[in-house]
C-alpha cells in the first residue's frame, strides 16, 4: 500500500485490512512515499518521521509490514520504481499495488503509467466523497474495493493537531503519542493544499 502517510491514520489501516481479507493477501507492504510527484511543494514530515509513525501502527499486525523502498530511494517517487524494487526483493510474488481511489483515478498521469499494469494488480479502495470511474483503465489489472465508511484524512489530522485538537482514536495510539513528543504538525501547513 503506497501512501504519504503523513501520519498513518486508521482509514489507511482499515482499507489495508480489507484489502488483505478480500483478496487473501499474504502481507500487506506499507510503503511511504519519499516525494510523492503531485505533494513535491507541500510541505511534508521528514520521511523517518512518517516511517516510524507507519511502522508503529502497524507493530501490532503480523501481517502487516513497511518497506523503506521510496524513502531510500534519492530523487522524486514514482511508483513503476517501487513496483520494480519490491519486484527485485520479491521475485516470486504476485504484487498487488492497494491505493485510494482519488490517486488511482489518476493513475495514467503517473510516470510510465503502461508499465504499472504489468508490475502489479491495482485495488482501489473508495474513500467517503470519492468516485471512483475505472473505465479507461484496464479491468483485468484494477479493482476496486469499498472499505467501510471512515471519514478521516492525514490533512484533517494535522489540521487537528495544529489547532489543537484531539487526534486520538483517529490515529493509532502509538501515533499520538510519537507526534506529541515530536511535536509534529505544531507549525501551520504550508503549500498548496
Ligand atoms: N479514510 C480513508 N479510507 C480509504 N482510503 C483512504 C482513506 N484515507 C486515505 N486513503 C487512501 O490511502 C492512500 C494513501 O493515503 P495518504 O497517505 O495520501 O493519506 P490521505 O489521508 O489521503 O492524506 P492527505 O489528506 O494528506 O492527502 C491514498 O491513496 C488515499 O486515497
Ligand atoms: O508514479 C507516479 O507518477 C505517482 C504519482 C502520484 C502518486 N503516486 C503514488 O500513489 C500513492 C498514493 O499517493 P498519495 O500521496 O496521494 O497517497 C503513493 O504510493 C504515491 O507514490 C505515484
Amino acid at each position: 500500500m503506497g501512501g504519504t502517510f503523513d501520519p498513518v491514520h486508521h482509514g489507511h489501516l482499515v482499507a489495508a485490512s480489507e484489502a488483505a481479507s478480500e483478496f487473501d493477501l499474504d502481507e500487506v507492504v506499507f510503503v511511504p512515499t519519499g516525494t510523492q510527484p503531485f505533494k513535491a511543494t507541500r510541505k511534508v514530515a521528514p520521511a523517518e518521521h512518517r516511517y516510524l509513525m507507519t511502522v508503529i501502527a502497524t507493530a501490532s499486525n503480523p501481517d502487516f509490514t513497511v518497506s523503506r523502498v521510496d524513502i531510500d530511494r534519492p530523487g522524486i517517487t514514482f511508483t513503476v520504481d517501487t513496483l520494480g524494487d519490491l519486484t527485485r526483493q520479491r521475485p516470486d510474488e504476485d504484487l498487488f499495488f492497494i491505493t485510494g481511489a482519488d490517486a488511482l483515478n489518476q493513475i495514467l498521469t503517473w510516470k510510465s503509467s503502461s508499465e504499472l499494469f504489468e508490475l502489479a494488480h491495482f485495488i482501489g479502495v473508495t474513500r467517503p466523497g470519492h468516485v471512483l470511474d475505472v473505465a479507461h483503465l484496464p479491468g483485468e489489472r484494477v479493482s476496486l474495493l469499498e472499505v467501510p465508511a471512515m471519514a478521516i484524512s492525514s490533512t484533517a489530522c494535522r489540521e487537528r493537531v495544529e489547532t489543537g485538537r484531539p487526534v486520538w482514536y483517529l490515529v493509532p495510539d502509538g501515533v499520538v503519542q510519537y507526534i506529541n513528543k515530536h511535536q509534529l504538525y505544531r507549525q501551520p501547513l504550508g503549500g498548496a493544499e
